[in-house]
């Protein structure tokens, strides 16, 4: 490996829930010394906010009057992510079942999209080290110009199982069926959709450990930047 002058990198992670986008993104930002965004908590964020405030989720129109107004702030230390809301950290809240259910209804709007994509733009724009980007678009429209770009997939058994292991005492098949809905509404919604872009290296991680998929993206990355 090259030493500490190595090159900026910008490595898009995507791909559906469970997958192992968040764990592997933030596993290689550290080893890499890189930076790590997660757009999904971005998402949730807004969410949350639409949720507390009152905006009726069903109402796109509604959600897209209000999308310019939360203030939200990224921390992109991969050792310590964090998520700021109008001042209030929102890690917590922003991974319930309601926020959960309501996620992909508030990021089908483009409003909420264009707002979301700039603010990523501008964080991979300033991280200065390079960055590990992760979420359903960054390689197919918030990034094209990736350096590396990387979609994670697993079968719904395992990522379910995943998911389900986290959420102490979830069905699993509960877990696997709100898992294939989110899926489905990502996948199909008109502005950037959860998509595999042309160019990205596609991992099924269903058989892997997670520390193996880890690996196989550090080399992926150092194999980038060695031929920079
Ligand atoms: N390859 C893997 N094998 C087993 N468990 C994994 C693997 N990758 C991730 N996990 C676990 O699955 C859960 C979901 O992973 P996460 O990184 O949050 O996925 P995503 O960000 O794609 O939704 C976490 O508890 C994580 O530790
Ligand atoms: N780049 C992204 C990231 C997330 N999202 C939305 O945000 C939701 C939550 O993303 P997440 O990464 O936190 O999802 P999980 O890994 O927790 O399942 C997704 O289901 C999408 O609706 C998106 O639209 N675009």
């Amino acid at each position: 490996m090259e030493n500490g002058a190595a090159q900026p990198v910008i490595v898009a992670i995507d791909g559906p829930s469970g997958t192992g986008k968040s764990s592997t993104s933030k596993a290689v930002a550290a080893q890499l010394g890189l930076s790590y965004l997660d757009t999904g908590a971005q998402y949730r964020a807004i969410t949350w906010w639409m949720v507390t405030n009152g905006i009726d989720i069903d109402d796109p129109h509604a959600i897209a009057a209000a999308a310019g107004k939360p203030d939200i702030v990224s921390g992109t230390d991969p050792a310590n992510p964090t998520i700021v809301v109008d001042g209030t950290d929102v890690a917590a809240p922003i991974r319930t079942q309601e926020v959960t259910s309501q996620v992909s209804a508030v990021s089908a709007v483009p409003e909420v999209r264009a707002r979301i994509t700039e603010l990523q733009r501008s964080i991979a724009s300033g991280a200065e080290g390079g960055i590990v980007v992760e979420g359903r678009d960054i390689g197919t429209t918030v990034l094209p110009d990736a350096d590396l770009k990387i979609f994670l997939t697993a079968s719904p058994e395992a990522r379910a199982a995943r998911r389900s292991g986290e959420l102490k005492g979830a069905d699993v098949h509960a877990t696997r069926e709100a898992l294939i809905k989110r899926d489905a509404a990502d996948s199909s919604r008109k502005t950037s959709p959860l998509a595999k872009a042309g160019d990205a290296v596609e991992v099924d991680t269903t058989e892997l450990t997670l520390t193996q998929v880890i690996e196989c993206v550090v080399t992926l990355v150092e194999e980038k930047r060695a031929g920079k």
